[in-house]
């Protein structure tokens, strides 16, 4: 600003001073004063003037604004009103200068929103104006997904809570023609999803008050029929997950990834749940269950399972119970002993199906026999989609009770439930069978996962009522989905272009599912404490004490009634017999005068006489009935 007066001075000296020079009003800008074309006198004066001027100007409008912003300001406070953050922060007019500092703040914004934590902590300039203008919004309202562009892509990042650097996992899938025979673009090897897993545990997910389903997806690879029908390019959509597995990662990396924090977690008295969701022939019962040389999640969930046991096995005691069911046809049944329909029920635990065998289990041996006889029992039939298409919904449930004592003696009891879950493949009804049965099948596997869509979309959408009871398997899976429970999903896919469609409907529910968040999952812990055990032991031990004395005062009481009675059958017998009053009672078994005398007793009562006279005449008939044998053998 002084510079361009000077230089407009000093044309306005070369041209010749003024007469009609007045002082400008200071309101005028540099603009008007050049447009006004007046030579100053004196160029220093000018300027000076001119400085003073503006210098008022700037005091009165600095005054004014902040009488605008605060009525009755301390002068300390006055001081720091021109910070720009404190500007932006009470929202009054900026200045270029400001202006440019507010559109930094906004853009940070939109790195938190959808970039990864170390984008906007790498800046640490910005702090103060992070910390006044926009503060960070609270993680469970942090939108996550971002749609860029004309073809949507959804971005799901790594937890905003995420200190550690994830950035060079990209964890997004692309679909259409991003689809390669190789490796598909965008797809992850699980390697690098799983170091960035690892910082993703399930616990330290609950400590907000809930955890987000984790939601993977799994691609099969090509069969040989696919091959030959080839690739067909088609227009790309990208969808973000917590991991993407390529057709060549193996069995263990996907339950590494997917499932063995749950397992942990279970043996801490905490439930979980991983269920596998795609269309048929995608690989979900491939994953689950396997075959016996790769064998799937379940299988080594329990292997996995049991060698924690057995290494923690020293400090309490863990009991197993396993229990499969399968829903057909809207029915429940149970896999391990056949029989009728099971009754769902909803009790303290969550829904149950009743009179569900609940095996224990002592090995992983045992287990895998179990498994393998469930699976003889559960349904499959080959379909033109799949050889082996599973027509039902399978739930491996498995609960582990965990007992130990600790310090104090207090008994502390866990029980922690992992339910693995196979559903059945979604299906359109022409790409499998016409038959009546198997298009039954087919609509009643279509219902339930319509219904598991319903759920999730009322759970996303944070609906009141979420309409589990519209399908059975919705009513199994109410705690996974909307329980206290660290749950997984794994979406198969194909990657043939002749079942896009499914492949893209997979993916949208996968897409829907990461919105679910669970209730916090609570350790379910009981401790009992040590008082109370011994108390009971105690109590026992008197009362069986008392009752062995109670028992051996019985015998002595029949011994002396016995002596009594025979006493008295010699008095009576006898001639002069000896008074009743001399025999004496012993003193325990006295019994008090009133009593003796109110009691029906068999002691001066009729009833003894009674027996006595009885057994006189049974004595006098048996000497008779003596007598004559005698005669008759005397006779012989
Ligand atoms: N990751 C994989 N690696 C090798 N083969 C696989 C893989 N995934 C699936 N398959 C094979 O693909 C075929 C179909 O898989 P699978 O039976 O698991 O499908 P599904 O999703 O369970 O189907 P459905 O819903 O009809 O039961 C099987 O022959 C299986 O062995």
């Amino acid at each position: 600003m002084p510079v361009s007066t000077r230089s407009k001075a000093i044309s306005q000296e070369q041209n010749g001073p003024n007469p009609n020079q007045k002082t400008r009003p200071p309101s005028y800008s540099n603009q008007e004063d050049s447009k006004m074309n007046v030579p100053l006198r004196n160029p220093h004066h000018g300027l000076k003037e001119k400085m003073k001027a503006l210098t008022l100007l700037y005091e009165q409008q600095k005054k004014s604004s902040s009488i605008f912003r605060n009525p009755s300001p301390k002068p300390e406070e006055k001081r720091f009103s021109t910070h720009p953050s404190a500007d932006l922060l009470n929202g009054c007019k900026r200045e270029d200068k400001d202006s440019k500092e507010t559109k930094e703040p906004k853009q940070n914004n939109v790195m938190r929103e959808n970039a990864l934590p170390t984008l906007h902590s790498a800046n640490p300039s910005s702090t103060v104006t992070r910390t006044f203008v926009l503060p960070e919004p609270p993680v469970d309202d942090a939108k996550e997904n971002l749609v860029m562009g004309p073809d949507r892509v959804i971005g799901f990042l790594t937890c905003p809570r995420k200190t550690k650097d994830s950035s060079t996992v990209a964890r997004k899938l692309s679909m259409g023609s991003s689809v390669s025979q190789t490796e598909p673009r965008g797809f992850i090897r699980p390697k690098n999803v799983q170091e960035n897993e690892k910082l993703e545990t399930v616990s330290e997910k609950n400590d907000a008050g809930g955890s987000r389903i984790l939601v993977f997806v799994r691609l099969r690879p090509m069969a040989k029929k696919e091959r030959e029908a080839g690739l067909k390019r088609l227009r790309g959509r990208h969808f973000t997950f917590d991991a993407a597995f390529p057709d060549s990662a193996s069995q263990k990396e996907v339950y590494s990834t997917t499932t063995a924090d749950l397992v942990e977690q279970v043996l801490q008295g905490r439930n979980g749940s991983v269920f596998c969701y795609g269309a048929t022939g995608a690989g979900k019962t491939y994953t689950m269950l396997g075959t016996v040389e790769n064998p799937g999640v379940m299988v080594l969930a329990i292997k996995d399972l049991f060698t924690k046991i057995r290494q923690r096995s020293c400090d309490g005691n863990h009991v197993v119970h396993l229990s499969y069911l399968e829903v057909y046809n809207e029915t429940v049944r149970d896999l391990l002993s056949p029989g009728r329909p099971l009754v769902l029920r909803e009790d303290k635990q969550g829904i149950v199906a009743a009179g569900l065998t609940q095996y224990r289990a002592y090995s992983t041996d045992e287990v895998m026999a179990l498994l393998q006889h469930g699976n003889q029992n559960r349904t499959t039939e080959p379909t033109r989609a799949n050889e082996t298409s599973s027509r039902s919904h399978a739930i491996l449930q498995v609960v582990v009770e965990y007992r130990v004592r600790d310090n104090s003696m207090n008994v502390v009891q866990r029980v922690g439930k992992l339910s693995l879950i196979d559903l059945a493949g979604s299906e359109r009804a022409l790409a499998t069978d016409q038959r009546t049965l198997r298009s039954l099948e087919g609509a009643n596997i279509n219902r339930s996962l319509l219904a598991l869509s319903s759920c999730i979309n009322a759970l996303v959408e944070g609906k009141k009522h979420i309409p589990y009871r519209n399908s059975k398997l919705t009513q199994l899976l109410k705690d996974s989905l909307g329980g206290a429970c660290n749950t997984a999903m794994i979406a198969n896919i194909s990657p043939s272009n002749l079942t896009f469609g499914e492949t893209q409907n997979t993916l949208h529910w996968a897409d829907r599912a990461k919105e679910i968040r669970t209730k916090a999952c609570e350790a379910q812990e009981e401790i009992q404490l040590p008082e109370c055990e011994t108390d009971q032991a105690k109590l026992l031990l008197e009362v069986q004490k008392e009752n062995r004395e109670l028992r051996v005062q019985l015998v002595h009481q029949q011994q002396k009634l016995l002596s009594l009675q025979a006493q008295l059958l010699a008095a009576n017998t006898s001639p002069t017999p000896p008074s009743i009053t001399s025999i004496q009672t012993p003193p325990s078994t006295a019994i008090p005068e009133k009593r003796k005398a109110a009691r029906p007793s068999f002691l001066g009562g009729k009833l003894f006489h009674t027996r006595i006279e009885k057994k006189r005449r049974r004595g006098s008939s048996r000497q008779r009935a003596s007598a004559d044998c005698q005669g008759i053998g005397g006779r012989n």
